[in-house]
This record gives C-alpha cells, sequence and structure tokens, in this order.
C-alpha cells in the first residue's frame, strides 16, 4: 500500500505562503485548527498554510508529516441533527514540521517572515507552563512559553520592534484564560531572562493574545480500523485522524480578528466575542465534567468507552440523569441554553463511531474532578440545600479507581476483573491516593478512613473540604463499591 504524499496525488500541491506558526502537531491540533484552515483555503479566503512545531524532544509527527508532505486526512463521523454524517478529507493546509530540537535556526527563519502573523498552540494543559530551568541560551528552551518568548524576541530585534510585526496569539489550551496565561508566562521569562523593557512593551502594545476555548471530540489514529480505512481510500496514512463532526471554537476577540481570519463565513461554528465564560462554563461542567463524573464508575463496570458507556442500561441512564438532573441544575446559566447543550452533549457520547477511551479520560483525574466536577457538587449544595447523592458516588468511583495494586512515579496500577490498569497523574497525587488506600482494611471504618484522607487533603483541592461533612458519604459509597461492584450502587441511585 502507497503512502499518502505529493507523488500519490499531485493534484493536492498548493503554494500558499505560510501565515500560521503552530506549536503542537498533535490530533486535535490536526483534526480542529488544520481542519479550519484547509476549510478557508478550499474557499479561497485565508489562503495561507501552517508550520507546525514540535513541542516536547519525543514527538513522533513531524517525521511522518513531512515524509507526506504535510498531508493527512481527518475522518469526521456521528450524527448530527438526525442525520449520519461520514466525512473524509485530506488535508493540504500544513506545509511542514519542524522539529525544533534539531533545527531551532527553522524556527527562527519564520520569525523573520513578515506573512506568519499568527500562532496558534496545543501543548496540553501541562505545557502552558513555566519551566526554572529554561534559559535564554538554549537552542531551544523546553518549555512552550519558553520556545515562544525567544521566537518573539527574534522578531522583535529582527525588526527593530516595528509596530506592524506584532502576532496575533491564539493558544488552544484547555486552561481558563489561556491567553492571558501564555503572555504572563512569556512576560515572566522576558524578566527571568533580563530581555528588554523595550521588547516588552513591544509585547505588550502590538501583540495580541485571545483567549479560547475549543470543543471537538477528537479519538485519533483508528489503530482497530487502520486497515479497513487505508482499504477504502486506497493509501496508507499514518496521521489519519477521527473526530466528531461537531466543532465550536470560541474566541474572546474583536472585529479585528473575524476580519483577519473569517472561521464563520466558511459555515465554522466559532463565537468570536468580548466574553466567552459562558461557553467555557456550560463546555466544562456539562462535557468534560459529564466525562469525569460518570466515566470512573462506567470503568468499573467493566465498560471500555464512551458509547459503550452510553449504551449500557445502567450507566448510560447514571450518566444522562446526571447530566440532566444533577450538574445542568447546579450551573448558573441561562436554563434553555444549557439544556440545549446538555442534549447535544448527550447526542455527542453515543456517536457510535467514536471510539473515545475511558481510561484516556481517566489521565489526570484528580485536577479534573477539582475542576470539572467539584464546583458542581458545591454549586448543588449551595442552590439546593444539600449534596447531591450521584456526585458523592463519583467522588468514592474517582478514589475507587486509584485502588492501587502498585505504583511508579506517576503511573498508578489497579485491578480490574483480574486485570492490571494503568492510570496516569502527578506523582504527588498518586502518593497521596496510594497513602489513603494504605488506611481500608475491607471495614465500613476502614473504606471511611480513605475517604477522609483524600477528601480532607487542602493542596488536592485547593479548598478545605474538611468542613462539608461528606467524608461519610463518600466513604459509605466507597465500601459499597468494594463490596457490591459499581454497576449495582448505580441502579440503586436510579
Ligand atoms: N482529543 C480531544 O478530543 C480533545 C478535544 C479538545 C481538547 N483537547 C485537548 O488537546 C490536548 C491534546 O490532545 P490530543 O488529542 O491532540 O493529544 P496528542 O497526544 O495527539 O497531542 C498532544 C500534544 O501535546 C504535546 N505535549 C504533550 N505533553 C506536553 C508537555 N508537557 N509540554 C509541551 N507539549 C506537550 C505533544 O507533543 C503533542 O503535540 C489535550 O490536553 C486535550 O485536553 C483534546
Ligand atoms: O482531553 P482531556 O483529557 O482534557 O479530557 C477528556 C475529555 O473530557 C475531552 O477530551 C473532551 O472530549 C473534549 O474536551 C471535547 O472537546
Amino acid at each position: 500500500m502507497q503512502t499518502l504524499n505529493l507523488m500519490l496525488h499531485p493534484e493536492l500541491k498548493n503554494d500558499l505562503p505560510e501565515k500560521i506558526i503552530q506549536f503542537g502537531e498533535g490530533n486535535f491540533l490536526r483534526c480542529f485548527i488544520g481542519w479550519m484552515i484547509d476549510r478557508l483555503n478550499k474557499k479561497n479566503i485565508f489562503n495561507g498554510r501552517i508550520v507546525a512545531v514540535q513541542p516536547t524532544p519525543h514527538g513522533r509527527v513531524i517525521g511522518k508529516l513531512n515524509a507526506q508532505d504535510g498531508l493527512y486526512t481527518t475522518v469526521l463521523r456521528g450524527v448530527q441533527n438526525g442525520a449520519t454524517v461520514n466525512e473524509k478529507e485530506i488535508i493540504t493546509s500544513v506545509s511542514r514540521g519542524i522539529n525544533p530540537y534539531t533545527d531551532w535556526q527553522k524556527v527562527l527563519k519564520c520569525a523573520e517572515d513578515p506573512a506568519i502573523e499568527y500562532v496558534f498552540s496545543n501543548t496540553t494543559e501541562a505545557g502552558l507552563s513555566y519551566n526554572n530551568e529554561d534559559k535564554a541560551e538554549m537552542t531551544p528552551p523546553q518549555s512552550f512559553p519558553g520556545k515562544l518568548t525567544l521566537y518573539l524576541y527574534h522578531r522583535y530585534r529582527y525588526y527593530n520592534g516595528a509596530a506592524d510585526k506584532g502576532m496575533y496569539i491564539i493558544p488552544c489550551e484547555l486552561l481558563e484564560d489561556n491567553g492571558i496565561l501564555l503572555k504572563k508566562l512569556i512576560m515572566k521569562y522576558a524578566r527571568q531572562w533580563n530581555l528588554p523593557a523595550s521588547f516588552c512593551e513591544w509585547l505588550n502594545e502590538h501583540n495580541k493574545f485571545y483567549n479560547t476555548l475549543v470543543d471537538r471530540v477528537v479519538s485519533g489514529y483508528p489503530k482497530d480500523e487502520a486497515e479497513e480505512f487505508n482499504k477504502e481510500l486506497g493509501y496508507a496514512d499514518e496521521l489519519l485522524v477521527c473526530g466528531e463532526p461537531f466543532h465550536f471554537f470560541a474566541i474572546e476577540g474583536d472585529d479585528c480578528l473575524k476580519e483577519k481570519l473569517p472561521l464563520q463565513k466558511v459555515g465554522l461554528n466559532v463565537a468570536v466575542e468580548s466574553d466567552i465564560t459562558k461557553y467555557r462554563q456550560r463546555k466544562v461542567r456539562l462535557l468534560n465534567g459529564g466525562h469525569t463524573a460518570n466515566v470512573p464508575a462506567a470503568f468499573l463496570a467493566g465498560l471500555d468507552t464512551v458509547a459503550e458507556m452510553m449504551q449500557d442500561k445502567t450507566a448510560g441512564r447514571f450518566a444522562c440523569h446526571t447530566i440532566r438532573e444533577i450538574i445542568l441544575p447546579s450551573v448558573d446559566m441561562d436554563k434553555k441554553m444549557l439544556e440545549d447543550f446538555a442534549e447535544a452533549v448527550i447526542e455527542r457520547f453515543q456517536n457510535p463511531f467514536i471510539k473515545h477511551y475511558l481510561l484516556s479520560i481517566l489521565l489526570n483525574s484528580t485536577s479534573k474532578f477539582k475542576i470539572r466536577v467539584l464546583p458542581s457538587l458545591l454549586d448543588y449544595h449551595r442552590k439546593f440545600g444539600e449534596f447531591p447523592q450521584e456526585l458523592l458516588f463519583a467522588f468514592a468511583a474517582y478514589i475507587f479507581v486509584y485502588k492501587p495494586v502498585r505504583v511508579d512515579k506517576n503511573h498508578l496500577y489497579g485491578l480490574r476483573d483480574g486485570i492490571e490498569y494503568e492510570l496516569t497523574d502527578d506523582e504527588e497525587n498518586i502518593i497521596k491516593l496510594d497513602a489513603a488506600w494504605k488506611l481500608y482494611n475491607g471495614t465500613p471504618e476502614g473504606a471511611e478512613a480513605t475517604a477522609a484522607a483524600v477528601i480532607e487533603d487542602v493542596v488536592l483541592w485547593d479548598a478545605d473540604l474538611a468542613e462539608l461533612n461528606i467524608v461519610q458519604s463518600v466513604g459509605a459509597y466507597l465500601y459499597r463499591l468494594d463490596k457490591e461492584g459499581s454497576r449495582s450502587v448505580m441502579e440503586s441511585l436510579l
């Protein structure tokens, strides 16, 4: 089978100028930003391409991307407004990839290109952070903000701080106020590295940092179906990426960006508004919270993907009930907007074509529970004067998946039906969960001690949860999870 590249498909060649530098080359960016820019180009609107930079030394995408001349296939499958969508497309919006660890000068050369005005990124939440060991002399610094600081500093020097050479910087990491955060990190590097004050002024006055919220379920390379895809497409594509048709991109911005990057003009579901808080809140609480509140219990019940969870008589009903009846009413926002979004989320979770593995959603569950579920538990109590049993159970199910048979640094190994599974989380969190489980001796009192050790840890939750008096209830669910199993407890709550 031949590999996808321009030799195989010479008609796909284009010479559009590079206009975007993108830090990240992962599945999500390829199926979201790459796909959107491709949409614009195909309508003759933006007419520019993306240079993708690998964010860490361990990348495996850039080599493949260049071997495929920047081409890759997106497969969008699902049910939208009652109709089945199955869209396969070759994306031609990426010109090339750069490994900055071997070709840092090529990255800096992009900073000299006046046509490259946009920065996009998605380096996971972990990537949008400060690294004390980064130095201005490194080629390149380890962190993404460190790399971007040197990139912008090079542009600033090359153009002598020209006002019209600032950049539009649009990070897509799923963190609140990601644009503001990225700017702060760059400013911190500039100070730490003693870069001139005039550079900071140029950054402030002539560069725009945008806060964003991205939404599309992207399941990545379809390893179980690769053979079938190759046959159907007539080529092998190691970068093929599967996702759902639904997409939503909220950018906290102004009309200037709408005009420069007219994503809405080609029918993309994009909102450029002065405040995107409501979009973020509804997504984090209902969709991401809908995952994090339900996935541990479904996983413990023996299920493996979100679609399986939704199809399951007990877990599916429990997930819908938790989203509609517990999470939704806890959020203070326009009810109709929330209801429409909740129904859309349920339909998206039911997508039979997407294999979204519960284990991949379980990655870093501690911080996800804190940000995505805990606010619903607290707000529900504030509004209705009681804690919802479903979320107390979800708290217990999160603790229960961390019941270790062994741990190894940031990995914890649990046992389900006699088979080991692996969870990844911050090493400090793993140490705490491991220590908490050492208190469990198979009794209700032991389960309560385990629950107390987790719930009353102020550092884990950035809050003192001891005063809520939920330890007894969560401990009781923990005990029942051990003795009865997840399915039985879910059924009793329905
Ligand atoms: N897949 C989805 O459905 C989806 C949807 C919306 C948002 N996201 C977010 O996108 C992120 C990436 O998801 P993906 O599916 O593209 O995964 P992926 O594994 O395909 O890509 C991960 C990317 O992040 C980079 N990265 C990983 N750790 C890093 C670190 N410590 N510092 C810098 N860069 C780092 C990798 O090099 C790679 O470019 C996730 O954090 C997720 O929250 C994913
Ligand atoms: O990607 P994560 O690991 O941050 O969270 C898991 C899912 O909740 C997430 O991937 C959603 O499917 C996605 O955020 C939808 O836009």
